[in-house]
């Protein structure tokens, strides 16, 4: 079993709490709002912003040409994503300037300022687990959303968000986050600290998952 997979058993009910949020359980099925699903792309794409940052320190925090390389991947992938916002947003008229000065929700400055300080605070595996539900869960969330692949979502209203999330560049970005969580654990993780790291994970999930809620709520009003 990879350190991941260990990780999503030791905080199997915050990991559920967000894989299997009310929000991806409608955007699955095509019923979700547009407004719960446009409020939360405006807050995902300060999110990004903020998780550039984050990954722009696992570079700094690295030792070596391939932790580097992993965290120049991290950062590429998410600038990547932050053009699928950019498209999306525009239809509905909204410049990536006028995104940028829409106000931070209370949900994006928890999650993104606890991922940074944990970076900051602790080393280079610390920060990688507590990116790793960003990551590895949207991949996870993108092929179980198209199971059957992306061609067979037909005219899904939300076909272009999952495919960005089923294609391939995004679950090789994932699969090399898994692989990087387990070079990293094998040179600096004892037993004793990973239930710190399992504790640093389910908190990281909790708060994607209160990320969800903040779209949900946004659109009730
Ligand atoms: C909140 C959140 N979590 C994860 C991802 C995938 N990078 C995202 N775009 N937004």
């Amino acid at each position: 079993m990879d350190v991941f997979e260990r990780l999503k058993q030791a905080a199997a009910a915050d990991w559920q709490s967000y894989v299997g949020h009310e929000f991806v359980r409608q955007l699955g099925a095509g019923t979700l709002p547009e407004a719960a699903f446009r409020a939360y792309l405006v807050q995902d794409y300060l999110f990004l912003i903020q998780f550039s940052r984050a990954w722009a320190l696992a570079a700094y925090k690295s030792r070596t040409i391939p932790e580097i390389r992993a965290a120049q991947a991290g950062l590429s992938g998410i600038l990547d994503e932050t053009e699928l916002h950019v498209r999306l947003c525009g239809r509905w008229g909204l410049s990536p300037e006028q995104l940028h000065s829409v106000p931070e929700h209370q949900a994006t400055v928890a999650y993104t300022r606890f991922v940074l300080d944990c970076g900051a605070a602790g080393d280079l595996l610390d920060l990688h687990v507590a990116l790793a539900p960003c990551v590895i869960g949207y991949a996870e969330i993108g092929k179980a959303l198209a199971p059957n692949g992306v061609a067979a979502l037909g005219d899904h209203p939300y076909r272009e968000w999952i495919g960005e999330y089923a294609g391939d560049a995004f679950q090789q970005l994932a699969v090399g986050s898994r692989k990087l969580l387990d070079d990293l654990a094998a040179r600096s993780m004892t037993e004793r600290r990973f239930g710190e790291l399992a504790a640093l994970f389910g908190k990281a999930s909790r708060l994607e998952a209160d990320f969800w809620q903040m779209g949900l709520d946004a659109a009730r009003g």
